[in-house]
C-alpha cells in the first residue's frame, strides 16, 4: 500500500530523493535536502514533503475538490500562524491540486535517533534517563501551554492537539499538523483543543500525565495573564477552564456509558 503511494509520489515529485518519515491516516510525510526552487546543494536545510494522496474510494472529482481545500486550508493556517508569530514550520510551496506542502523541516534528532517530537522526547526520558519530572521537562512544558494559549489568543484551533504534533526545535516548541485546524473565538471550541491534547496525554504519557498536563495548564494560563496580547485575555481564560471543566464531564459521562 504505502509502495504504490510513494510511487505516486515519485512520480509527481520527479528528480527530488526523500526519505519516508511517516504515512498517517490523511497524508505521506516525506524529508528531502532538496529546494523546490534553487539549487541548495551547499547548504545543510532539510525540508518536509507531505503529501495527501489520492483516495480510490471517493469519486475522483468530489477526491480532487476535497483534497485540494484540505491542502490550500492547512497552508492557509501555517501563513497565518507565521503572521501571528507563532512557532510552525514555514511553508516553502505548494501544489494544492497534487495535494502537496513543502515546508521547513524542523526539530532535530533525539540521542536515540528519534525526530524531537515532545512524544518522543518525553519516551525518551521516561524509558532512558528516569528524568521525567525535572525542571527542564516543567519548562518546555509551559513553554507548550503558552504556544497553545497564544494559538487560542489569536482564534486559531488546532484540532488535533497530540504530543506527536508538537516538535522541540532549537528555538522553542513548535507545532504541526495543520488538517482539522479550524478558526473560532468560542470558549467551548477552545477547552475542547485542550480537551484532546489533555486526553492524549493520559493515554501517551500515563504516567507522569497529572503533572505535564498541569504545567502544559499553567503556561496556557500565563500566555492570557501576562498581558502581552490583551487586558481581557485573563477573562477568557477563565471562561475556557470553566468550558474545560463541562467538557472534562461530558467525556466522563460518555466513557461510562459506553
Ligand atoms: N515540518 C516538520 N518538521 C519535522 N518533522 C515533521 C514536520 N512535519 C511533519 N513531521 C513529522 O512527520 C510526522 C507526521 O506529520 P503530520 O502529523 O503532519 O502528518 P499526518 O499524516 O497528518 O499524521 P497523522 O495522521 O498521524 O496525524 C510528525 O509526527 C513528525 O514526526
Amino acid at each position: 500500500m504505502t509502495d504504490r503511494l510513494v510511487d505516486e509520489a515519485k512520480l509527481l515529485l520527479r528528480n527530488v530523493s526523500f526519505e519516508v518519515v511517516s504515512q498517517g491516516a490523511e497524508a505521506l510525510v516525506f524529508k528531502t535536502k532538496i529546494h523546490p526552487y534553487y539549487n541548495n546543494d551547499e547548504d545543510e536545510s532539510s525540508y518536509i514533503i507531505k503529501y495527501r494522496p489520492r483516495k480510490p474510494y471517493r469519486h475522483p472529482k468530489i477526491d480532487k475538490s476535497i483534497t485540494k481545500s484540505r491542502t490550500i486550508g492547512e497552508v492557509k493556517f501555517m501563513f497565518k500562524l507565521a503572521k501571528a508569530g507563532i512557532k510552525a514550520p514555514r511553508v516553502v510551496s505548494t501544489d494544492y491540486l497534487n495535494g502537496i506542502i513543502w515546508m521547513e523541516h524542523i526539530g532535530y534528532a533525539l540521542p536515540d535517533g528519534k525526530e524531537s517530537t515532545l512524544k518522543n522526547w518525553l519516551w525518551y526520558l521516561e524509558k532512558m534517563t528516569g528524568e521525567s519530572l525535572s525542571e527542564e521537562v516543567q519548562r518546555i512544558c509551559v513553554e507548550v501551554g503558552y504556544l497553545i494559549g497564544d494559538l487560542h489568543l489569536n482564534d486559531m484551533i488546532h484540532g488535533d492537539l497530540t504530543s506527536s504534533n508538537i516538535i522541540l526545535d532549537r528555538k522553542g516548541p513548535a507545532l504541526i499538523d495543520f488538517g482539522l485546524s479550524s478558526y473560532s473565538a468560542l470558549p467551548e471550541d477552545k477547552a475542547v483543543d485542550l480537551y484532546v491534547l489533555e486526553r492524549a496525554m493520559n493515554s501517551t504519557h500515563a504516567d507522569y500525565a497529572s503533572e505535564y498536563n498541569s504545567w502544559l495548564l499553567k503556561g496556557y494560563e500565563k500566555a492570557h495573564s501576562d498581558g502581552h496580547f490583551s487586558k481581557q485575555a485573563n477573562k477568557s481564560f477563565a471562561e475556557i477552564i470553566k468550558r474545560l471543566e463541562d467538557v472534562r464531564l461530558r467525556g466522563r459521562k460518555r466513557s461510562m456509558i459506553g
